[in-house]
């Protein structure tokens, strides 16, 4: 792209080049869609197509069965570790290392009706859906067997459309469905809408008016991403 001055054609410097190719990935991300451009949906897993909780609560009775539990009924905030700590200080390193686990992210069951959702989506006019899931740190097997969950579930494929981030706020997209109350990174901004997706740790939290939930897949989801092609 060329400036002109004076009625000299002057080649814009890279750093502008730059600058206004990336105003226009922006614009891309934030112009609502319409006619001619395409919704795109971020589905997170653990908690919303994957039972991160019941599985977490199987295996941790099953490795440590005569050690206190908390109920799923009785789960209160995101972090599972936070409230196993709550109730007995080596609880909480307890709780982490079921996690931590061969297997523990492979063998996850899917949540009711998230893969039918999810290949729904995918099949949408006009419509684009990315699996985007927070890895923990410890990465011995979670990526790996994140990756192997969704071939298993949702087929090869859908690797193209699989996001491993610590940071969603940094995704570009119209919708977050996502069971974590609190999402937070370094887009004070960020371009998607945040639909609070309810999972047991969540569900007792007071209605928040500006923010929406989707209670199961059972919900209208379908109606929510209706609501942001208009
Ligand atoms: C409850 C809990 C979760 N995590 C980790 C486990 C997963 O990798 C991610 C899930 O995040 P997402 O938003 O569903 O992608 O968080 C953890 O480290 N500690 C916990 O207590
Ligand atoms: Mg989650």
């Amino acid at each position: 792209m060329k400036t002109f001055k004076a009625g000299i054609a002057m080649p814009l410097l890279p750093r502008a080049l730059r600058a206004l190719k990336a105003d226009a990935a922006w614009r891309r991300c934030s112009d609502a869609p319409g006619a001619d451009r395409r919704l795109r949906v971020l589905v997170d897993m653990d908690g919303v197509i994957a039972d991160f909780e019941g599985g977490f609560l199987r295996k941790y009775r099953a490795r440590y069965p005569r050690e206190p539990y908390v109920a799923l009924r009785e789960r209160r905030g995101f972090w599972v570790s936070s409230q196993y700590g709550q109730l007995r200080s080596d609880l909480c390193e307890k709780a982490i290392s079921i996690w931590q686990s061969k297997n523990f992210f492979l063998e996850l069951d899917p949540l009711p009706g998230g893969i039918e959702a999810v290949k729904e989506m995918d099949k949408m006019e006009n419509t684009d859906v990315f699996i985007c899931t927070s890895p923990i740190k410890h990465y011995d097997h979670c990526p790996y067997e994140k990756y192997a969950w969704i071939e298993k579930h949702l087929g090869f494929d859908f690797l193209e459309r699989t996001i491993l981030t610590r940071d969603k706020t940094v995704v570009c997209g119209d919708i977050l469905f996502d069971d974590k109350p609190d999402i937070i990174g370094v887009e004070p901004k960020p371009t998607w809408e945040h639909v609070l997706f309810t999972a047991c740790h969540n569900k007792h939290l007071p209605p928040c008016p500006t923010r929406r939930r989707l209670l199961s897949w059972a919900d209208d989801w379908r109606g929510i991403l209706a609501s942001k092609r208009r």
